[in-house]
């Protein structure tokens, strides 16, 4: 059983890189957020609206352990919020999984998001200056559980490609 781990902020390109670095190696690729939409039939967003964050974070933590417990091979591209509720930092450091930490700058994050915010519900109602302040606070109190990555890869100024030829440069 083999699982690789992309974590990291929002925006870093955990979605977009598990289903690259999926076709490269032929392992099936699981977003969490899809399984969780899946599960409960209602959009990320949804959630949210409906029944607040605290359950979203009781579902994604759940989630996570069932993905982390089937025995299948696979790629599994984190929430943002992921690694740093329920301790699921912790579950990042187990000897049978590979965690990567996709680490990108403010600016990056910035730019990849403010155009791609309205399926981001911490994120959805704000405007550019706030995202902005949002951003740069917020990756400051998450950067400690990112760091419990066995791995870490710097995105910024990459492309798709060549973040995968990062990823795998740490399999190899
Ligand atoms: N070099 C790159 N690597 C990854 N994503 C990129 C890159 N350049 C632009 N993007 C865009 O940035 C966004 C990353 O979003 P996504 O993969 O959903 O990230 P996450 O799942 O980490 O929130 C996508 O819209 C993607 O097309
Ligand atoms: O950072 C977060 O807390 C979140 C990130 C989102 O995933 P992406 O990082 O794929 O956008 C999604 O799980 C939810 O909107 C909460
Ligand atoms: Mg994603």
């Amino acid at each position: 059983m083999k699982k690789i781990i992309l974590l990291g902020y929002m925006g870093c390109g955990k979605s977009t890189i598990a289903q690259n670095l999926s076709k490269i190696t032929n392992i099936p690729f699981l977003d969490l957020d899809n399984c969780i939409e899946k599960k409960t039939n209602l959009s990320i967003k949804e959630i949210f609206e409906k029944h607040g964050e605290i359950y979203f974070r009781k579902l994604e933590h759940e989630i996570f352990l069932e993905l982390l417990q089937s025995s299948e091979d696979s790629i599994i591209g984190l929430g943002g919020g992921t690694p740093c509720y329920a301790n699921n930092h912790l579950l990042l450091q187990r000897e049978d999984i590979t965690s990567i930490y996709l680490k990108a700058s403010i600016e990056t994050l910035y730019n990849r998001l403010v155009y791609n915010k309205s399926k981001r519900p911490l994120i959805a109602d704000m405007n550019e200056d706030e995202m902005k302040e949002f951003i740069a606070k917020h990756l400051f109190d998450r950067s400690f559980y990112y760091n419990h990555a066995q791995h870490k890869v710097v995105v910024d100024n990459k492309t798709v490609d060549e973040t995968v030829d990062g990823i795998l440069e740490i399999l190899a």
